[in-house]
């Protein structure tokens, strides 16, 4: 088995007839993403004078082109988590740094362009296929090829003009995929892409956030409630529970 190491750090080990797999260096990079002792509180009711705390001091260490998976039970604060990370919602305490920069000090935008998010359930807005991918294009202004990108996502040439409102619920996760590319990421949060799906989609995502994965070399961190799925995309799944996070070994 030899390792191929993240693309920042330059190096890449394959020798021919051995398996290769991703793995960590730490000792060659910063993470790409680092949270250190994070605590968050939300208010359970509006306007209530108590608040409760749902991140209790997470800290944790993603590297580039590495794939994590968040597990845990409902309502512990996995969305949260990866809501800090792009700045739709604040820490209480605690530093989030994006390569080693507090993410305080990006323009949200910025950040919000280099860290994509896909939900469990895909928005479109009303119009085409090709307008809802476009979306980022125009927006920061990427090159980023249309056609392309709906090949990469297995969307079928004819389906760009179509109403991205009227597709299946699968076509309408892997237009959002695409969409979240075109703003050329360096990363992708990932909130149970998989799990509003039926299991032929399902597999369909799954094994097309992988690839994309690989060739861009993106870092992901994909929340699931699926044990099976985490062990099958990650070597690095953590749990979180009672407001602590710990990686799952074995
Ligand atoms: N903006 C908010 N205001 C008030 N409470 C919130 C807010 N966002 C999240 N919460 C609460 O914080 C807790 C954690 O929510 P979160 O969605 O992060 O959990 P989760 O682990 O992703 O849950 P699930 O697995 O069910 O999706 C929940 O009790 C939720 O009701």
């Amino acid at each position: 088995m030899t390792c191929r190491l993240f693309a920042s750090t330059g190096i890449k080990s394959d020798i021919p007839g051995s398996t290769t797999i991703l793995c960590r260096d730490t000792r060659m990079a910063e993470p790409h993403i680092e949270l250190i002792d994070v605590y968050k509180t939300v208010a359970r009711q509006p306007g209530a004078l108590s608040r409760s705390e749902i991140l209790s001091g997470v800290s944790l260490k993603v590297y580039r082109g590495e794939l994590i998976t968040l597990m845990g039970p409902s309502g512990t604060g996995k969305s949260t988590l990866l809501r800090l990370i792009n700045r739709l919602t604040e820490a209480d305490s605690g530093t989030i740094l994006v390569d080693s920069v507090n993410i305080k000090d990006y323009d949200p935008r910025e950040l919000r362009r280099r860290i994509g998010m896909v939900f469990q359930t895909p928005v479109l807005f009303k119009g085409s296929v090709r307008d809802n991918i476009s979306f980022g294009k125009k927006l920061w202004h990427t090159d980023a090829d249309i056609e392309a990108l709906a090949s990469e996502a297995a969307i079928p040439e004819e389906l760009l003009d179509a109403d991205a409102t009227h597709l299946s619920v699968g076509e309408k996760q892997r237009v959002s995929i695409a969409r979240a590319l075109a703003n050329k990421p360096e990363a992708l949060l990932l909130d149970e892409p998989t799990s509003a799906l039926d299991r032929a989609s399902a597999e369909k995502v799954e094994s097309l956030l992988l690839r994309l994965q690989v060739e861009h070399n993106l870092t992901m961190l994909w929340v699931t409630h699926e044990r099976a799925q985490a062990r099958r995309v990650s070597r690095h799944n953590y749990v979180l529970e009672d407001g602590k996070l710990r990686e799952e070994h074995g």
